[in-house]
């Protein structure tokens, strides 16, 4: 049987197409100029190999030209140009890419850009023209022809004169609507920025006429208007070049020209990777936190290129949230892009680079830490609150990853220090890695709970960071070490000295039940203390929610009143316990009032809030009086 071809309208095909690839009408620009680069790439490849060609660097460039009265863009180049059939097969045949077929006849591999692949990209500018004219001349050719269309209705192929190989593209631009401005398209600064976003690092000179304003020459204080030529993109990426031949400014000032931040970068970081997948990257660890960093506003990513055009402005998938503060780019030139140029067709590579940069961050970050640790805890002060959220997040994966990373504030040290700094110098009969928990260091200092762990020596990580103790709790421990916050029931030691002193009677014991009938669920038991020296009353806890805990799921939006464990614990031998035990048979009215008082006032040293500020005060002044 014979086979039928499929028939399509093409009109209709071409209109869903050119609407729904893209999301930026802006991208034809890039299309275009891309179009015109993999021409002269084309020209270069020709030269090598026919020596009749030479190939004058100079000679080899793009330019933009606006006439904003005939609504008229055109980009030329002078590159391989088209013959007739070319003009046919190419610009007439949608999904065919000469360029593709060039790079395969050719054998090319590596080395060349060429970026051409799908053979759409030009049908892009029916998305910003009512018509397109190409007038081409190719090498070799004596001939120059007229290509034009106004889109849906087809195209026409004429001869014409031109003096130079090379192509010109006409894009006549559409009239503004009440929702899309298309004059921007024949604006030259407009159309400046557009070069600079996606085809800044195109190998060949892009050249526009544009008028600045510039200081008289005789007289330096006034100012007039003058119109010159100028290439308006980099050229030869920064990352391209020898990390030997580029200097700490030279990196500097890319972070600055690329706007990723309005601080200096605390370090910069070049990778150029020849595996599996071949990438260049240039990433920067920035000195501040941006201000909307901590908020859902902050958007993380790196841009990526593919063979130096932009592809998306911030690839997400290339950074874990961990390290979401980093910037900077990735070029590679083994993507494989979708149609659009503006995802890939599978994410393989990306999870790959990945990897690898995740690796190459925490390598430069355990450096500077290493080596030079004033800049480590600059860096630690912007973003160590994100490593901690790593360390909690995704069910604590990453642990492994970023605990060398952590700083925490030492009562011994008086300063930060990192979790193997602690481990290393615990005395030998310490077990636990003992840290205490609050809003300031000034106030955990002044725990009472303190006192005790203190005296046996032993060092105390200060946590005053919202997210510190979920993050602990997800390590669950450091080199075989467990953590114990110094508020919890059991300290994990004997307090042998305070094991006498604390000892109660069963008389005691009746005055603390009572305590608890008082308090009624606010706490879930009141007991001798063995952690307190000279303050009368603090709070413990016991379970796996602690007070701080408590504190920060209370401010959450989806609060769902979880509460902790909470033991009132008193020290026996302060004279406020001896005043009690006095009334606790004569006076129940004081008891009452000692209990709510001292029970406040536990709150209170954890900086919790108390909960009848009124009571509480009236307790006071009875008290008083
Ligand atoms: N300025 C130009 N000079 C010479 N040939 C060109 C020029 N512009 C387009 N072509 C030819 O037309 C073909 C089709 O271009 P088009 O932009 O549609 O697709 P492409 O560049 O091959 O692929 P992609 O869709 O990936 O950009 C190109 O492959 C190239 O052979």
């Amino acid at each position: 049987m014979a086979k039928q071809q499929f028939e399509a309208e093409s009109k209709r095909l071409l209109e869903m197409m050119i609407n729904s690839i893209y999301s930026q009408r802006e991208v034809f620009l890039r299309e275009l100029i891309s179009n015109a680069s993999d021409a002269i790439d084309k020209m270069y490849y020709q030269a090598l190999t026919d020596d009749s060609i030479t190939f004058n660097q100079s000679d080899y460039y793009i330019k933009i030209t606006t006439d904003k009265e005939n609504r008229q863009l055109t980009i030329s180049d002078t590159g391989i140009g088209m013959t007739k059939e070319e003009l046919e097969s190419n610009l007439g045949v949608i999904a065919k890419s000469g360029s593709l077929a060039f790079k395969k006849e050719n054998e090319i591999k590596d080395g060349y850009d060429i970026i051409g692949q799908f053979g759409v990209g030009f049908y892009a500018a029916f998305m910003v023209a009512d018509q397109v004219t190409v007038v081409s001349k190719a090498l070799g050719s004596e001939e120059a022809y007229l290509w034009q269309s106004e889109g849906a209705e087809g195209f026409t192929i004429e001869p014409t004169e031109k003096e130079t190989v090379g192509t010109d593209i006409t894009l006549t631009i559409k009239e503004n609507t009440d929702e899309d401005d298309f004059d921007q398209f024949l604006d030259p600064n407009q159309l400046k920025t557009i070069v600079k976003k996606y085809s800044d690092f195109i190998r060949y000179p892009i050249k526009m006429e544009l008028t600045t304003q510039k200081p008289k020459e005789d007289k330096e204080d006034e100012f007039e208007e003058v119109t010159e030529e100028q290439t308006v993109n980099s050229m030869v990426p920064i990352w391209k070049k020898n990390k030997a031949e580029l200097t700490e400014e030279d990196y500097n000032q890319f972070y600055m020209d690329k706007h990723y931040g309005f601080d200096k970068p605390l370090q910069h970081i070049h990778v150029s990777v020849d595996g599996n997948i071949r990438y260049q990257a240039i990433l920067y660890i920035p000195e501040t936190t941006p201000y909307n960093y901590y908020s859902a506003d902050y958007e993380k990513g790196l841009e990526l290129y593919s063979n130096g055009v932009l592809i998306m402005n911030k690839c997400a998938d290339l950074l874990p949230d961990y390290f979401s503060f980093v910037k900077g780019l990735v070029d590679s030139e083994d993507l494989s892009l979708n149609i659009s140029r503006e995802m890939l067709q599978h994410d393989r590579q990306l999870k790959l680079i990945e990897k690898n940069l995740v690796k190459k961050i925490k390598t430069e970050l355990v450096k500077l830490l290493r080596s030079e640790r004033e800049q480590y805890e600059k860096f630690y002060d912007a973003f160590g609150r994100q490593l901690k959220y790593g360390v909690y997040s995704d069910f604590g994966q990453n642990k492994e990853t970023l605990q060398d990373l952590l700083l925490f504030y030492s009562s011994k040290e008086e300063k930060l220090v990192t979790l193997k700094e602690y481990v290393e110098r615990m005395p030998e009969d310490q077990s636990y890695i003992y840290y205490a928990t609050g809003e300031s260091n000034a106030r955990i200092e002044r725990l009472p709970q303190t006192e005790v762990v203190l005296d046996k020596g032993y060092e105390i990580l200060y946590f005053t960071d919202d997210v510190d103790e979920f993050a602990i709790k997800m390590l669950a421990e450091y080199e075989g070490k467990s953590f114990k916050s110094v508020s919890s029931g059991d300290l994990g030691f004997d307090a042998e000295d305070s094991e006498e002193e604390s000892k109660t009677t069963d008389q005691d014991q009746a005055l603390f039940d009572e305590m608890k009938e008082i308090l009624k669920d606010k706490v879930t038991d009141v007991r001798a203390s063995k952690r307190l020296k000279t303050h009368p009353v603090c709070l413990s806890n016991e379970g796996e929610i602690s007070i701080e805990m408590e504190k920060v799921l209370s401010m959450m939006p989806d609060n769902q009143n979880v509460q902790a464990d909470k033991i009132l614990e008193i020290n026996v031998n302060h004279e406020i316990f001896q005043t009690m035990k006095q009334a606790h048979e004569t006076d129940k009215d004081k008891v009452a009032t000692y209990t709510n008082i001292l029970y406040n006032q536990a709150l209170l040293i954890e900086g919790l809030t108390v909960e009848d500020p009124i009571s509480f005060t009236n307790d006071v002044w009875k008290v008083l009086k």
